[in-house]
């Protein structure tokens, strides 16, 4: 039987990213692929699940993402509202330390109840900190083109992203594209592909092909990572409105290198798992 069956579950989404969250503080295991996997095709559908785990050091608890595939992601920017939302109303705190793959993120009550402000970390732009399978000296514009797509930018925010700069973000063919950037043979680990479009010097809009989830109507990393490219590129200042389908993103870039973005997450519904959910997975 699956420690998940009977556990309790909610349904939460930051700016329309669907993500389901399960409480696995008492130190229960998390999730396995097949069980993520099974999740999902159960219905209750999610872009990504994540878990509250017990704290390993001085953060408040710890993180971690699980894509819709059953894939583990080391960042989750809209996921992260949602968690760090959840556990500041149930403790009053406002300030939380929360530990994941990607490193600790620094989550702040906004300046209205559903409004988080996640420090997200430094990005790096190194090709093999992305990972990129071979050495590319300038990876402001990366030799790769896929389609009427070419020399993206690419950067890693604790997952890896590769943005194509665009004129309108509805003139290609992303849930076409999307998938066949993503499995390049130039992205070992895969990467989240976005098209961004920028519109003025604080303000981009933004579509993106999720790496093992697809398309969605926000996602986070994704707007930390254009808004870093498009500063390093020149295309904008270091503080910029994202617009995604779901909605905006602030997002600014401090000069320690740290990114600071806020924005809203929202509680939908709670349950429980059904054991019938876990039946055909592994033990
Ligand atoms: N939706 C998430 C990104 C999940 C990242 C995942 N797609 C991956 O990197 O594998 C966000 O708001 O940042």
């Amino acid at each position: 039987m699956s420690a998940l069956a009977n556990r309790p579950f909610v349904k939460m989404n930051g700016l329309g990213n669907e993500i389901l969250v399960v409480d696995l503080r008492d130190g229960a295991p998390a999730p396995t692929p097949d069980e993520t996997r099974a999740i999902y095709a159960s219905g209750l559908t999610f872009d990504q699940l994540m878990t509250l785990e017990p704290p390993t050091g001085d953060e408040d608890f710890r993180t971690r993402i699980l894509n819709l595939d059953g894939s583990e992601s080391g960042a989750c920017g809209n996921g992260t509202r949602c968690i760090a939302l959840l556990v500041m109303q149930e403790t009053g705190k406002r300030r939380l330390e929360i530990g994941s793959a990607g490193g600790t993120l620094i989550a702040t009550a906004g300046s209205a109840p559903d409004l988080v402000t996640v420090d997200m970390g430094v990005p790096r732009f190194d090709w093999q900190s992305i990972p990129l399978a071979h050495e590319v000296e300038d990876t402001r514009a990366v030799p790769l083109e896929i389609g009427p797509l070419h020399n993206p930018s690419v950067a890693n925010v604790g997952n890896p992203h590769a943005i194509f700069w665009v004129d309108d973000v509805e003139e290609h063919d992303l849930l076409t594209l999307g998938p066949v950037a993503e499995f390049d043979a130039l992205f070992p680990e895969r990467a989240n592909i976005s098209l961004a479009h920028v519109t003025a010097p604080d303000a981009i809009t933004l579509k993106v092909w999720e790496r093992g989830a697809g398309l969605t109507r926000a996602c986070g990393t994704a707007a930390c990572a254009t808004a870093v490219s498009a500063a390093r590129t020149g295309r904008t200042g270091r503080s910029v409105t994202v617009t995604l389908p779901g909605g905006p993103l602030h997002v600014l870039w401090r000069e320690d290198g740290h990114i600071l973005m806020t924005g809203p997450a929202e509680t939908e519904f709670t349950g429980t798992f059904d054991p019938a959910i876990f039946a055909g997975t592994a033990a």
